[in-house]
């Protein structure tokens, strides 16, 4: 059985330009598409299994990544993004028509990653971003209805894409959030 994990990975991870000056995002939309322009390159791209994140139609996981909050601008159609969900940590900036998340952003200022926000690179209308790296929140794709019989089909699938898989974020992540956090607790003692 073919495992299908992100149509922009599954004939191969495309390895980024390494040159990536930025580009626009565009949502799904015929009629006045959502417009958001992103300067610069993505960082920490990768495959994420999580429930809240979009994936577009058939994918079993979404593909996202971060910028500076300072380098996304909404340069068109910004009257049709609602966001998803007010009380989650990452607020999903959404087309209210189609559906496709155009960035997440964190407004809580003690959060590690405040600064930087979400984006989903396969909605760049240019291409030669930064490619993803790793998986995070693997085992989640179960709560999306993945049966958990077929888990060890897709950790073997993104071994093989070299996208190593791991069931919160990668080594790298999850060392940066300790990090902060413990810097904040210093602070307060
Ligand atoms: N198992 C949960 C995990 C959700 C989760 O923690 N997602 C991570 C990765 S995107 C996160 O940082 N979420 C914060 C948020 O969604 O606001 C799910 O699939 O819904
Ligand atoms: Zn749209
Ligand atoms: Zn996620």
């Amino acid at each position: 059985m073919t495992v299908h994990i992100h149509p922009s990975v599954d004939s191969g991870v495309k390895k980024g330009s390494g040159s990536f000056a930025g580009g626009t995002l565009v949502c799904k939309c015929q009629d006045r598409p959502v417009k958001v322009g992103i300067k610069g390159d993505v960082a920490h791209n990768h495959a994420c299994g999580c429930t809240k994140c979009w994936k577009p139609d058939g994918a079993t996981f979404s593909v996202v990544a971060v910028v500076p909050r300072d380098n996304v601008t909404v340069l068109e159609n910004g009257d049709k993004l609602h966001v998803v969900d007010a009380s989650a940590t990452i607020q999903r900036h959404a087309c209210k028509v189609c559906g496709t998340h155009m960035y997440g952003r964190i407004e809580n200022k003690s959060h590690p990653f405040y600064g930087l926000d979400f984006i989903h690179p396969e909605l760049f209308q240019e291409g030669g971003s930064a490619a993803p790296e790793f998986a995070a929140f693997v085992s989640s794709v179960i709560e999306s209805g993945v049966d958990p019989s077929e888990m060890p089909g897709i950790r073997a699938r993104l071994k093989e894409l070299g996208l190593e898989p791991y069931d919160c974020l990668s080594p790298g992540l999850m060392d940066a959030i300790a990090t902060s956090v413990a810097k904040s607790q210093q602070k307060a003692a």
